[in-house]
């Protein structure tokens, strides 16, 4: 099966700071994949420059075989780790902000899954606490009709009972030919999720790999994996 992203030896610099050094990889359809770093590592960069936010300083990202542009802008949806919503909206304006926006947006989706949040309409967005917030950024993303989806930390701040939500919430709206990059170093929460992995430290990739070849080979958990690899970190 065709893939839906190449990434072939990408860097990317912020002025002298390296943030990401000559990363490749490529990601298949129908897949749940884990962007795994401590703080600083690089992977809001990453996903930044697959949605086409960031320039790569040098290498190429395609997204089914066309470079990142006005072209693959349509294929991806991207949560980014700051909401794009504003304080003074309801729940249902900005599902009709993002309806008028994204020509892809899933209005009946997006209402099924509002109610599988325990969102209604009417919530003032001001008024959600942090769980709730990710819950609703969640909806938005994941309603749009996209091939790639790109979810930058989540569960950042969200207690275990609105984590399982979330997650719940993830395998259960999740359309099957498209697959989900997630960031996150919340790893034992999410790992069950996850069919396959990759792990970035100080910007490079230091390890991709399918979830229960690398249980098998390693005998650990994605999350002893990971504290092993970020041990020093
Ligand atoms: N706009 C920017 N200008 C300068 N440096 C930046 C910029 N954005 C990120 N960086 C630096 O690049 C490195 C990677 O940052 P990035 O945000 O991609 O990491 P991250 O893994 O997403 O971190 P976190 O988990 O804390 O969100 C960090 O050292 C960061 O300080």
């Amino acid at each position: 099966m065709e893939d839906i992203l190449q990434i072939q030896q990408v860097s990317k610099k912020y002025w002298s700071k390296q943030a990401v050094r000559d990363i490749s990889f490529t990601l298949g359809p129908g897949k749940i994949i884990g962007l795994l770093g401590s703080n600083g590592s690089g992977k809001t960069t990453i996903m930044k420059m697959i949605a086409g936010l960031a320039q790569p300083t040098s290498g190429k990202i395609a997204v089914y075989g066309n470079p990142v542009g006005v072209e693959t802008k349509s294929l991806i949806s991207f949560m980014p780790d700051q909401p794009l919503t504003e304080s003074w909206m309801t729940v249902g304006d900005a599902l009709r902000f993002y309806s008028d926006f994204f020509a892809d947006f899933d209005q009946a989706k997006a209402e099924r899954m509002l109610d599988f949040m325990k969102l209604s309409l009417a919530d003032k967005v001001r008024s959600l606490s942090k769980g709730m917030s990710e819950r609703l950024q969640l909806t938005l993303a994941l309603s749009r009709k996209a091939s790639l989806y790109l979810l930058d930390e989540p569960l950042g701040g969200v207690d275990p009972v609105a984590r399982t939500r979330i997650l719940n919430a993830l395998v259960e709206f999740y359309e099957e030919d498209s697959s989900i990059l997630i960031s996150t170093h919340l790893v034992s929460d999410i790992e069950r999720i996850f069919d396959e992995v990759i792990m970035v430290k100080n910007g490079e990739m230091v390890m991709h790999g399918n979830v229960e070849e690398l249980r098998l080979q390693h005998g650990k958990s994605m999350d002893e994996l990971f504290r092993e690899v970020f041990a020093e970190c």
